[in-house]
């Protein structure tokens, strides 16, 4: 009988805005990877409460939510997508009202720890040779064992730049307003602005998007030719 291989895991953590998604999907383009994208599932969680008008300082009823969490994820890094039952989400998930509601959310125990045990299934269940998974905790919880682990920051400045050429709807003043706010509060919770032990910090702050997918597959390379000769 064939045995399951466990895909190799690349594990990126990382402030709002340091360019976790976007690099992470390239690498994993260029490494044949798939990609897990976590912060989709608080963020689809945040939405569901929106859309039942749940009070999300609640942690009872947001826990209550989890029963019928109906979620689902695409991890083909050319087919992304996220639902909540029938409805596609991939959009509404990005929206100023759910960035400003999901850390409370994410913040609650109970969905911690079943999102942690839902990243850590659908890590192992890729149909690809690995997965790149980010978001602030698959370095130190999620995911430790990970063969790389890497902490990816930029400045304040530089992130705050990047995310308001992206979004066009606010003020610069009001994305970096939101951006602090969110990192304060999650960083309440997980710490994701310090490398833990054996993870290596990638500084995008000056380098340019390409550099940056290199930076991070070298240190793929390095981290893997190291395992190989353990
Ligand atoms: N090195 C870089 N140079 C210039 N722009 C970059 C670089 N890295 C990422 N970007 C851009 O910065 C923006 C923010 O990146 P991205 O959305 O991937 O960040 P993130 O860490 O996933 O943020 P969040 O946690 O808020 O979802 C995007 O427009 C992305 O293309
Ligand atoms: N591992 C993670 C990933 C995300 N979060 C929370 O979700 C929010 C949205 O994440 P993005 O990566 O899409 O910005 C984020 O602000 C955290 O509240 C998390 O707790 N752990």
């Amino acid at each position: 009988m064939a045995r399951h291989t466990l895909p190799t895991l690349v594990a990126i953590d990382g402030p709002a805005g340091s360019g976790k998604s976007s690099v992470s999907r390239a690498v994993a383009r260029r490494l044949g990877f798939a990609y897990l994208d976590t912060g989709a599932a608080y963020r689809a969680l945040a939405w569901l409460a929106l859309d039942r008008k749940t009070d999300q300082t609640q942690a009872d009823a947001v826990t209550a939510l989890l029963k019928d969490f109906d979620y689902s994820i695409g991890t083909d890094p050319d087919e992304y997508f996220v639902t909540v039952g029938q409805t596609d989400v991939t959009d509404a998930i990005r929206s100023p009202e759910v960035s400003a509601a999901v850390s409370a959310v994410a913040r609650v125990p109970a969905v911690r720890e079943a999102l942690t045990e839902l990243f850590r299934s659908l890590a192992a269940n890729v149909d690809r040779p690995g997965v790149v998974v980010e978001g602030r905790d698959i370095t130190t919880i999620v995911a430790p064992e990970a063969e790389v682990r890497i902490l990816l920051t930029a400045s304040e400045e530089a992130r705050m730049a990047r995310r308001s050429a992206e979004i066009t709807t606010q003020s610069a003043q009001t994305v970096a307003e939101q951006l602090r706010s969110r990192d304060r509060a999650d960083s309440q919770v997980v710490d994701f602005m310090s490398a833990a032990d054996g993870v290596i910090t990638v500084d995008s702050t000056h380098l340019d998007f390409e550099q940056t997918i290199d930076a991070v597959i070298d240190v793929y390379h390095t981290r893997t030719k190291r395992a190989l000769n353990e």
